[in-house]
């Protein structure tokens, strides 16, 4: 029987086939990996730059493009399509093995050779080579080969290597890219080939260079393999693993461990294959992170992981509070929760009673980044306290008022018997202090950037101490609250078990370098304190640059929303593969509003709903986090609406904390910048935001 290889493209381009030739494409390919000799299901083709490639055919219209070696029974499904667009893919194309990744790559061999030939008789004696700083054997080294080199040697300009971007092997391209970027030869090394030598590599050898990319080839044993990963094909990330997502995901670690990275490099991923691993094992597992919406995503993706209800038994999906206030309902008993503005209405009394000089935002906000944060429970641990963020200087007298309100503060929640959703983790962190034992064997957090340290405190206790305890997926940069922390300060050690992921799977290389841009200059501090950046994240995707448009009105906005929108559908988007985000619910609404009026089914997404199924769905950017969708328009990214207003601290209030709003604001629209994967529309109306990189517009 053959063995086959799945090329992740290949999924890729069945998911957009209509449903009659998805299954036919799916029949051929069973009963191909089914004969006894495959091979002569397949067609040579002719005029073509590289013999080992063949065609397999789907009907009268498809071809399949196969990978096939001049020997044995190895093959590697590449690509479908119509046959004109098949074959126009395929004759000018060539594979080869890259020398210092070991990896498989593909190149436009007809482009590149015509270009070389173009560029013998362009040349200018005057002009600078691009590389005359890199020497061939540091070229050499990081896998640039005797084509390329002839391409690099002749380049002066970057834009002339731009030009071929999509054409040439694209590890190879972006180490060219990265050297014209002014990067070293070292770094380049290391944040681009990936800083390891994987061993001998055989030029010739294409199935040792497939298994070395199990995020790019998935090799399949036999034909039940073949039927699952054909039946779910949108759900590549089951599969597909890059080496260091697989790492990350199955190791054994000493204690608490953390995976990072950029948007979209798979950090969800991650922990829903360390989920399932450890509930294989026998353990209690909890994937656990900050909202509703976000693990009932995180719950429908492990049922897609894992189908054997034995072991997603072993595995609860909530979120900390949930958690939390299971544990207060089961031991210490019922109580009433307040929300925002019942509890604003109780500081805003203790100030009139006090006839207090502090906001009802500053004193909620000193109890909750001092006073809960550090779990304060005096007057003279609070006149002592550390307020580091909290720029506005006390003096003891005003930290002896402070610490009264609070303390009237808190005493009117026991009073009553009232809980926020800080105080139920205060109140769980304290039963598990003092239950024997605790209740899950690994604890497993998601999007852990915007944790408060009171929760941070419940998963610390909910979990026995000891090796594989703790698993935290990360990213600061896409932090949307206001909690700080570091670990350290709520008891959990990571002592240098961490893993960086870099590269992007979800978004284009064009939309993710438009949002990263938005970040450029800030710095950003990650969960241990350390700075961190985005540095080297990258996507191998290329696509259409986001598109902005500015707006006289918020009506003309909404207008030229429903257009965009309208336009996406023209061109066969599926209307639930279209997010909306806007900074506040309201703008949200107004959206849903006017794509209704301009006849565009759509819903809004809350806190309880994921909006009407198989429909556009608008939210708050704040609720966007951990989605993603096709197409995302961006609204109302105007000077007036971002920085929202009402959640910036004054400058001569709180100069820090000013700053740290600013910074979150900002952080804010990156996460929904992010969410797109092939579409981003941004518009405003009235001035741009000043966190709107204009300069690609
Ligand atoms: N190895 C992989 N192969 C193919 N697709 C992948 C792989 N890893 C992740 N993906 C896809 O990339 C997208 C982003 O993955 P995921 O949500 O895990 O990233 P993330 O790092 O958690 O993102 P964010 O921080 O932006 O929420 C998803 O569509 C996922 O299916």
């Amino acid at each position: 029987m053959p063995r086959l290889g799945i090329h992740q493209d290949f999924l890729r381009d069945l998911i957009r086939l209509e449903r009659p030739i998805q299954q036919k494409v799916v029949e051929t390919i069973s009963k191909f990996e089914q004969s006894a000799h495959a091979g002569t299901h397949l067609e040579k083709l002719s005029n073509i730059r590289d013999e080992r490639f063949k065609s397999i055919r789907i009907d009268l219209k498809y071809r399949g493009i196969v990978l096939a070696p001049e020997s044995g029974d190895e093959f590697m499904l590449l690509r479908v399509d119509s046959h004109d667009k098949a074959y126009d893919w395929v004759k000018h194309r060539r594979v080869s093995v890259n020398m210092a990744t070991g990896y498989m790559e593909i190149r436009d061999d007809a482009i590149i050779t015509d270009t070389i030939e173009g560029l013998k008789h362009t040349q200018s004696e005057t002009a600078r080579p691009l590389f005359g700083h890199v020497s061939d054997a540091d070229m050499a080294r990081l896998g640039i080969d005797d084509q390329m080199l002839k391409f690099a040697r002749m380049l002066t300009d970057v834009a002339m290597l731009e030009a071929l971007d999509g054409k040439l092997p694209q590890i190879q391209y972006d180490v060219l890219f990265g050297l014209a970027a002014g990067m070293s030869p070292e770094e380049v090394w290391n944040d681009v080939v990936g800083g390891v030598t994987p061993g001998p590599i055989d030029p010739d050898d294409l199935v040792a260079a497939a298994q070395r990319m199990p995020d790019k080839v998935a090799l399949v044993e036999g034909p039940e393999e073949l039927m699952e990963l054909f039946a779910k094909p949108f759900a590549r990330w089951r599969v597909y693993l890059h080496p260091l997502q697989k790492e990350a995901a199955l190791r054994t670690y000493s204690g608490p461990a953390q995976v990072t990275g950029g948007p979209g490099t798979g950090k969800t991923v991650v922990a829903l294959h360390r989920a399932r691993h450890l509930a294989r094992q026998g353990g209690r597992v909890l994937l656990t992170t900050f909202t509703a919406t976000l693990t009932r995503s995180l719950a429908e993706s492990l049922r897609l992981l894992e189908t054997d209800d034995e072991v997603l038994s072993h595995i609860d999906v909530l979120t900390v509070d949930q958690v939390a206030r299971r544990l207060v309902d089961e031991h210490v008993g019922k109580f009433a929760l307040i929300h925002g503005e019942e509890e604003k209405e109780i500081w805003r009394r203790i100030i009139r009673r006090r006839s207090l000089d502090f906001s009802e935002k500053f004193l909620q906000e000193e109890w909750r980044q001092v006073v809960l944060a550090q779990g304060i429970t005096s007057s003279d641990a609070y006149l002592d306290a550390r307020r580091t963020g909290r720029g506005r200087r006390l003096g003891p007298l005003q930290r002896a008022k402070v610490w009264r309100a609070i303390a009237e503060f808190e005493q009117e929640l026991t009073d009553n018997n009232y809980r926020t959703f800080e105080t139920i983790c205060v109140e769980a962190a304290r039963v598990l202090s003092e239950l024997d034992a605790q209740p899950y064997d690994h604890v497993i957090v998601d999007e852990a950037q915007d944790l408060h340290p009171v929760r941070w405190r419940v998963l610390r206790g909910v979990v026995t101490e000891g090796p594989d305890d703790l698993f935290i997926a990360n990213d600061t940069h896409q932090r949307i609250y206001d909690n700080r922390v570091s670990l350290s300060s709520v008891g959990i050690q990571l002592a240098g078990r961490s893993a960086k992921l870099k590269i992007n799977y979800r978004t284009t290389e064009e939309i993710l370098n438009w949002s990263c841009a938005m970040l450029t200059g800030e710095t950003i501090v990650d969960l241990t304190g350390q700075h961190t950046s985005l540095t080297g994240c990258r996507s191998e995707v290329h696509g259409a640059e986001p598109e902005l448009y500015g707006a006289p009105t918020k009506n003309a906005e909404l207008t030229h929303l429903a257009g965009v929108v309208q336009g996406w559908l023209d061109a066969g988007v599926g209307p639930e593969e279209i997010g909306i985000a806007a900074r506040s619910e309201m703008l949200a609404q107004s959206a849903v509003e006017a794509l209704t009026r301009a006849g565009i089914d759509a819903g809004y997404l809350s806190r309880d709903r994921d909006g009407v199924e198989g429909n556009i769905r608008a939210t708050t950017m704040h609720r966007m986090k951990g989605l993603e969708f096709r197409c995302v328009a961006v609204i109302g990214a105007g000077a007036n609406q971002l920085p929202h207003a009402n959640a910036v601290t004054p400058l001569e209030e709180d100069a820090t904390t000013h700053s740290n709003d600013l910074q979150r604001e900002r952080c804010l629209l990156f996460v929904a910048s992010t969410r797109a994967r092939e579409r981003l529309h941004v518009s405003w109306h009235g001035e741009p935001s000043p966190f709107l990189n204009l300069a690609s517009d």
